[in-house]
């Protein structure tokens, strides 16, 4: 689209367009003479990202909108008809969260599907993410969608994809889709009133959430096994959760939580957060006062689409602990690793899975205790098809985890859950409780069976109390600018004008020993080829490794564009034997990382 005059994309769009307000929309700007903003909604169009398609709910090409869902709908469904055995029959599961126009989007996707002759198993209602692939795989069903913006603004929309396999889409799917999308931009229909009543679309969302609930309930112990003397507050951030998860309480056994009041139902205004993300700080507020005012043990949270879970405990000065992404997946990690060794079970056939980005502690766990890890791209759609991988090679996969807080539990779902999360950590609160323990003992107890890792950082203030050998910081600059992130990454690539690739040699007084750019696909230290282990992956990422000699510290420094929001995500873990220069050592990595390398002053990012 980069030569195509202005003019054209507007009388395409226009041409294609039956939604009056987004019609409106372009036809204003244009009437405005507003070219900047018709050049950022119609010059390109909105791609595969982390989780699928996922933008600002408004019109052009580059957003998310009817038409956009139309077309992905009928490229996807061509796709699917042209590679998935038997796709008509086996049929396509459909889901919507709460957001603005998720319902509608649902549908208009499902019309797209009936239109060409493929079943339709619609979810009816609002339903939680999980809920997908778990249909997919219960149904044999050909692919799947969800509709959800998951814990993004209440401006922006989505639309996750799922394979046959029921884990979302990697290339060469992605790339796939992508070009049977550009082969169908006429839209065929924008008919959503006959679809439920079609012959080809069911509807089994009672049984398929009976059936979810079964299985979760089945990665615990039986009833009754656990002590109830524990109080737990739960946060749903205003999105899904709260109706699966107080029924997966009741069927495990386990006293209701309270809830957090406030953020109890779904709400696409998300009236008391700004960001309706968990992993952002401040996020928690309001479960934490809540859990204070009924002196609860815990807080437990998940975010809008409850795929992702975090937990906090109080601890006995008052202070409350929130767990990082990574102590948590050490924590789960932990717990399934004592339940099979304690069932007599050998663990050399068990693997785990965990993202590039996430702590190295479950390698350490898997080098002691003998089971396989494996490691991989950033990405829910990775862990999960690396999970298959994996057990197509004969090993069971229990648990799966990214920092970003996704854990993956069990084999029927190969992705993220925040319910089964949500009771898996419950289970282990209540089990510790009953041996006078607590989870933040467990971690410590695992910290100290297998080594020293810990997410210690309050902005640039170490606040762990824990002994520390390695340690994490990880954060973010947000920048909604394109072209500013290419010019960052596209400096840091050239740092050296004379050389070729050229990355930066040095950090906060520390060497750089090795570059992996996944995306260029370059590996520093791999000579002649210099290919990366890992796969290239879309958008930019860069991995450093550096050291100082002579106080044997060591990092590891990720930056990369997120696929979901308009971020610049950093991953930074360091060792040494000396945790004191270690704790030291971190905010001055991220402080020259800001000033130097990203130059965030002068290219206006807001660190986060
Ligand atoms: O939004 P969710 O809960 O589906 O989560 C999605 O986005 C997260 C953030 O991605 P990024 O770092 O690219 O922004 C990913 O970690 C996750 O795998 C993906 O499924
Ligand atoms: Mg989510």
């Amino acid at each position: 689209m980069s030569t195509i005059p202005l003019k054209v994309l507007v009388d395409e769009w226009l041409r294609l367009d039956r939604n009056e307000v987004t019609r409106q929309e372009i036809q204003a700007l244009y009437t405005s003479g507003d070219v900047k903003e018709l050049e950022r909604r119609l010059r390109t169009r909105i791609e595969f990202g982390t989780a699928g398609l996922r933008g600002k709910m408004e019109a052009g090409w580059s957003r998310m909108n009817d038409l956009i869902v139309i077309q992905a709908s009928q490229g996807l469904c061509a796709y699917v008809l042209a590679h998935v055995s038997q796709a008509e029959d086996r049929g396509v599961v459909i889901g919507h969260d709460h957001r603005h126009n998720s319902e509608r989007w649902a549908l208009l996707a499902a019309a797209a599907f009936l239109n060409q002759g493929v079943k339709v198993h619609l979810l009816q209602g609002i339903v939680l993410t999980p809920l997908v692939p778990f249909s997919i795989k219960k149904l044999g069903a050909a692919c799947g969608i969800m509709i959800t913006a998951s814990h993004n603004p209440k401006y922006d929309n989505g639309y996750k994809v799922y394979w046959e396999n029921a884990v979302q889409i990697i290339g060469p799917h992605d790339k796939g889709i992508t070009k049977f999308i550009e082969h169908n931009l006429e839209p065929l229909t924008w008919n959503t009133d006959t679809v439920i009543m079609s012959p080809r679309c069911t509807n089994s969302t009672q049984d398929l959430v009976n059936g979810y609930l079964d299985n979760i309930i089945g990665l615990v112990a039986p009833k009754g096994l656990t002590t109830q003397n524990l109080t737990f507050v739960n946060t749903s951030l205003h999105g899904v959760s709260d109706d699966f998860l107080s029924q997966a309480f009741s069927l495990a056994g386990y006293l209701p939580y309270i809830p957090v009041k406030e953020q109890q139902q779904p709400d696409p205004e998300f009236p008391t957060v700004s960001f309706p993300n968990p992993e952002e700080q401040g996020a928690l507020d309001l479960a934490i006062s809540t859990a204070d005012i009924h002196q609860a043990h815990y807080v437990l949270a998940q975010d809008p689409d409850s795929d992702r879970f975090v937990a906090a405990q109080k601890e006995p000065d008052g202070h409350w602990h929130i767990f990082t992404g990574d102590q948590l997946g050490i924590i789960f990690a932990g717990q399934i690793i004592d339940n099979l060794k304690s069932k007599g079970e050998a663990l050399t056939s068990v693997a785990m899975v965990a993202s590039t980005v996430s702590s190295k502690m479950i390698a350490a766990m898997a080098r002691l205790e003998g089971f396989r890890f494996e490691e991989c791209l950033t990405g829910f759609k990775y862990i999960g098809n690396t999970a298959i991988k994996l057990e197509n090679e004969g090993f069971s996969v229990p648990f799966g985890y990214e920092e970003a807080i996704g854990y993956m539990f069990g084999s029927n779902i190969r992705d993220k859950d925040g319910i089964a999360a949500t009771i898996k950590f419950t289970e282990l609160a209540n089990l510790l409780e009953a041996g006078g323990s607590s989870v933040l003992s467990y971690l410590n107890d695992l910290y100290s069976r297998y080594g020293y890792f810990q997410v210690s950082f309050f902005g640039s203030l170490p606040i762990s109390l824990i002994f520390i050998l390695l340690q994490t910081s990880n954060g973010y600059f947000i920048c909604n600018d394109q072209k500013i992130i290419t010019k960052i990454f596209t400096r840091l690539q050239n740092f050296c004008p004379d050389l070729m690739p050229s990355y930066p040699s040095r950090i906060a007084g520390l060497e750089i020993t090795q570059v992996v750019d996944l995306g260029v696909g370059y590996d520093s230290l791999n000579p002649p080829t210099f290919q990366p282990s890992l796969p290239t992956t879309s958008g930019y990422m860069i991995q450093f490794k550096a050291k100082n000699k002579s106080q044997d510290l060591h990092i590891t420094l990720t930056i990369r564009t997120s696929g979901t929001e308009p971020k610049i995500k950093y991953y930074l873990e360091g060792d040494g034997p000396n945790s004191g220069l270690v704790s030291c050592l971190l905010p001055a990595v991220v402080a020259e990382l800001g000033s130097k390398w990203l130059e965030a002053e002068e290219n206006g990012l807001i660190a986060g």
